[in-house]
């Protein structure tokens, strides 16, 4: 039988030093625990990359020197140590032992010495080393050091309230299928499952559920009644607004959570394309649970040439690759992930997809640019660059009250998710 904190460890260690997504490497590494074993290594998981510079520097204080080469693995199981002894409410001696004993699991017992002193010196200087912790802007606010200094920059008044959000955990959104059934007929479903909700008028097909549950749990899901989908995420399709009959493009559509709600609002004919092979069998997937039907295209977005046959669209949603900056409490691996110069790269890149795009909307057309990140690159600049090199594009506001000076709308994790959404017309 695997062990618990063995396979965090592991799973960890691939996230943070070779690059792999959490979304991937949780499922490889859980593989062979039971159901309660599995959540505890999700939670282990989640909380480490949380927290991970202030565990870094404990370490740092702690060791002579970090565990290197082929021992790199035994630091992640100290991280998995630490941070049950600091947030988890798992008895210290618990804590401390199950960490030493998952060394017999990982075939190292010679650590157990060094794991142990670990632990337990930190149990003693604890409140030391917190307090230098908090000396140190990355470890007290636990965000990479060049996001920090993007969010200040972006929102000086409210970059606390993001930070603060993205170490929490993410409430869980369901959107009602309105092709099957209304929120409050889907609530009373939810109800009568016990599973309690609160639903909220501003978002439409949304319901916010008080505490996560299984989707096998949640009513008629597999009939294609509900979808699991942030109430951000979830704008999307009502600015887009497509109407029945109308042509509409969805040119970044894995896995079809965006592309799926489009088709339950309108009998559009959409194409959802994506350049992920894998990811539209995603996209499949969905819209076969949801008894709906679109066109799949495999190609680049820009690379127009490759897949367009000349008709032009109605709408285009341009749900375009970002930073995800932010549902980084969705994905905490985002912030290790995540470089500074991936910023600019990816900025580069969704111009591109802009310009490539733009010539395939009628003139009269809706095109709605989406993000899931909350850095003004991606976002705000983007679409003032964009304005500046087409002349024919104006922009729309998003709600009645919205100026005409600032495009776009900037949703902040709270809430809901923080996304970006800019709405532009073809003259
Ligand atoms: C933010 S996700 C889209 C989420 C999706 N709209 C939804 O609601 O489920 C961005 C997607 O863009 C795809 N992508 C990245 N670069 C692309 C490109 N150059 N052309 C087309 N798709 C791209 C990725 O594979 C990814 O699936």
């Amino acid at each position: 039988m695997s062990n618990v904190r063995a396979q965090a460890a592991h799973t960890l260690y691939h996230v943070v030093d070779r690059g792999v997504s959490l979304s991937a490497a949780l499922p490889r590494y859980s593989r062979d625990l039971n159901p309660k074993d599995k959540a505890l290594m999700q939670q282990i998981c989640y909380g480490v990359l949380r927290y991970l510079p202030s565990l870094e520097f404990y370490c740092q204080q702690l060791l002579d020197e970090p565990l290197k080469g082929k021992r790199r693995v035994y630091q992640f199981l100290l991280y998995v140590g630490l941070y049950q002894l600091i947030h988890m409410r798992v008895p210290e001696h618990a804590a401390v032992g199950e960490t030493v004993n998952a060394l017999k699991a990982m075939r190292a017992p010679g650590l157990k010495g060094l794991v142990n002193a670990v632990l337990r010196n930190f149990q003693r200087q604890r409140d030391e080393l917190e307090a230098a912790a908090t000396q140190i802007d990355a470890c007290k606010y636990n965000h990479p050091s060049w996001l920090l200094k993007k969010l200040k920059r972006d929102y000086p008044e409210h970059w606390h309230t993001i930070v603060a959000q993205n170490q929490a955990q993410a409430p869980m959104w369901l959107r009602v299928n309105q092709r099957q059934y209304t929120c409050e007929q889907y609530a009373h479903l939810l109800s009568k499952q016990g599973i309690e909700y609160s639903q909220f008028a501003d978002y439409q097909d949304a319901i916010k559920l008080k505490k996560a549950v299984d989707v096998q749990k949640l009513p008629e899901f597999f009939a294609g009644a509900s979808s699991v989908q942030d109430a951000a995420a979830q704008q999307a399709a009502r600015l887009l607004g497509a109407q029945d009959g109308e042509y509409v493009l969805d040119a970044c559509a894995a896995p079809g959570g965006k592309t799926c709600h489009i088709l339950e609002l309108a009998d559009a004919k959409v194409m959802a394309l994506d350049c992920d092979a894998e990811r539209l069998d995603k996209v499949r997937a969905n819209l076969q649970r949801l008894h709906l039907d679109a066109e799949l295209v495999c190609a680049q977005a820009q690379d127009t040439e490759s897949w367009w046959q000349g008709q032009q669209f109605d709408r285009i949603l341009l749900d375009v690759p970002c930073s995800a900056t932010g549902v980084i409490r969705r994905h905490p691996d985002i912030k290790w992930l995540r470089r500074h110069s991936d910023i600019d790269e990816l900025a580069k890149l969704q111009g591109q997809i802009l310009d490539a795009i733009w010539p395939l909307l009628k003139p009269g057309g809706t095109l709605l640019y989406a993000t899931c990140s909350v850095l003004s690159e991606e976002n705000q600049e983007q679409m003032k660059a964009f304005f500046t090199r087409h002349s024919d594009a104006q922009h729309s506001p998003l709600h009645e009250q919205d100026s005409i000076a600032q495009p776009g709308w900037q949703l902040l994790p709270g809430d809901t998710d923080g996304f970006y959404y800019a709405k532009i017309i073809k003259q």
